[in-house]
Parts: C-alpha cells; structure tokens; sequence
C-alpha cells in the first residue's frame, strides 16, 4: 500500500466501534475499514454493461455468453489463464476489436445505458470516453508535453482550454508531474518504462475520459515501478473507473474492489468483490484457479 492520499482516508477510517449492549456495557471493536471493503460498502451506478456478449474470431469463439455489470469509481480487476479472452472483453468495450477483421461480435455490450456497436456510435468519439493504456508503455516519439497535448490538439481543443494547465493537470493525476515538470521539451521516450506508462496514463485522462482500460500495464515493469502504477490505480478511481487485465493474481486482489473470473472458452465463470473471490468463490474452479490448481 502506498503513503497517498487514499491510505490517509484508510487510515482514518480505521475507528473504533462502541456497541452498547442492553446492560449498557461497552464493548469495543476493532473495525478497521481497508480500502477494498470500503469500496464495496454502498453501490455505484453501473458504467458498463455486457449482455450475452459473445466474441468470434472466425468460427473461433473467444468469449462466450459474457453478462457483467461493471461499476464506476471502482477497480475491476479480469483474471484467468492465457487465452481466456480477457483481452477480448476489454478490446470490446471500447470497439478496438473493430480494428481485427476476423473479429465478430454478437449480443450487447452497453456504455452508461448506450449500446455502443449500435450504428450510430462512432467509436473515436466512444474512445474518448473509455481509455486504453497497454502491456508495454507506447509513448509517442515526442516531447512530454506534447505527448500529454496530443488528444486534446487532435479533437481540436488546444484552443478551447490552457493547454498548459491541461498538460500539469493530466501529469499530475498520473502521478508524474513532480518528476517531469523540468524536463517537459524533451522526449518521452527518454523517461524510465515505469514513468513512459505512467505518461501513457497523463495522455489517457488528458482527455477526459470515463473509463481507462488497462491491459496487463504492469507486467514490462519492475516491481517497483509497478507498484506505483497501483498506487496511481488506487488513486484513479476517484475520478475514474478502472478496469484492468492482469496475469498477476496478487495485483488483482491487492488494487481491484471487483474481480472477475474468466476461464477457458471464454466464459466468465465468477464475478463478485474481489474478497469473496480471493476468499471464498462459488465456484470450485474458481477456487482451483485461484490455487494454483491450473493455469
Ligand atoms: N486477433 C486475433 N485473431 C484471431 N484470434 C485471436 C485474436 N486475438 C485473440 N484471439 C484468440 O482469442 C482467444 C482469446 O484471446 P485473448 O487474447 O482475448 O485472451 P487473454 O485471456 O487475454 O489471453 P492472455 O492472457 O494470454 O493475453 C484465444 O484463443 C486467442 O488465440
């Protein structure tokens, strides 16, 4: 866990309870309130919802009969073995699976209530809304600045808002602008891999997105810098809603509030608080996965 602002409230919500029992007798108990129950405490709308969704590659079935409802402000962690079709169900929610030709997608998959495969959404605009950052840090072979500047100069808005003050804000809500504010002419790829991805990220909300998609981000990075990315996750969701595939099943039950369960064929077998999943699943295969039983 980090030493952010989060842990801070964590910390001060750790608190003693005083129950009074009928003989008015104090009893105290310990109630430390972590990060993950605190989330799960009360419910959020839900930002993304799947409905019998099925993914064909071909005649090749990558995901099938996938329903979920995904909440905001919340990390959604997807786990499960190699070729499972996580990576499927993300590239679907913000139509990057269009870009694969063999691709085919049935069912419905829903952005706050909007089916976005209906023939009226254009997927640019959709991923806008729901932004991607992936397994290895891509910045642009450009400047810092001009990496964070970019969506906004493309959708045309580098004269609507203080770009510089656009550039601090995304930087410093990735968690970077500390470390890069001197150096802001100089190439991102420069940067160290765990500060390119965190630059991937201040080029991801820059525009304001709803939703930011992770694919694996920490897996190219060392451990050090991947726990600052968790950090950074932990932090995201105030504004955001994280969804994020990882291999690594301690990340998953360390920064995730939700985690589903996908397992070969690409069904989603289990999906619930990332406690109940880690701790007690419904499902034995979850619970063989989550073992180590397979996969
Ligand atoms: N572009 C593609 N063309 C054809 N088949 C694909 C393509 N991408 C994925 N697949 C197939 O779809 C299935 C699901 O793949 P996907 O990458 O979504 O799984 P995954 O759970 O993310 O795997 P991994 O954990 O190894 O990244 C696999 O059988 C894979 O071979």
């Amino acid at each position: 866990m980090s030493s952010n602002t989060s842990n801070e409230r964590t910390a001060s919500e750790s608190t003693t309870e005083h129950h009074d029992t009928p003989d008015d007798t104090i009893i105290e108990t310990d109630v430390n309130v972590d990060r993950d129950s605190r989330r799960a405490i009360g419910h959020t709308e839900t930002i993304v919802r799947a409905e019998g969704l099925n993914v064909y590659y071909g005649d090749d079935r990558a995901l099938s009969d996938v329903s979920i409802e995904i909440p905001e402000h919340r990390v959604t962690a997807m786990i499960g073995p190699s070729g499972c079709g996580k990576s499927t169900f993300l590239r679907s929610i913000n139509r990057m699976n269009d870009r694969i030709s063999a691709a085919r997608v049935e069912g419905e998959l829903s952005f706050r209530g909007k089916n976005v495969y209906d023939e009226d959404v254009d997927p640019v605009a959709l991923r806008r809304k729901i932004g991607q950052v992936f397994q290895s840090p891509n910045p642009f072979p450009k400047s810092i600045y001009d990496n964070v500047a970019y969506g906004l100069r493309v959708q045309g808005k580098a004269d609507e808002v203080d770009l510089d003050e656009a550039v601090e804000h995304a930087l410093r809500g990735a968690a970077l602008w500390d470390e890069v504010k001197d150096q802001l002419d100089e190439s991102g790829l420069d940067l160290s891999g765990g500060q390119q991805q965190r630059l991937c990220i201040a080029r991801a909300i820059a525009t304001d997105p709803e939703v930011i998609l992770m694919d694996e981000p920490t897996s190219a990075l060392d451990p050090v810098a991947a726990s600052k990315i968790e950090d950074l996750v932990d932090d995201l969701v105030e504004e955001y809603t994280v969804i994020i595939v990882t291999h690594n099943m301690q990340q998953a039950a360390r920064i995730s509030d939700r985690t589903a369960v996908f397992l070969t064929g690409g069904e989603l077998v289990e999906f619930d608080d990332t406690a109940k999943i880690f701790e007690n699943p419904d499902d034995d295969r979850v619970e063989d996965y989550i073992t180590g039983k397979f996969g």
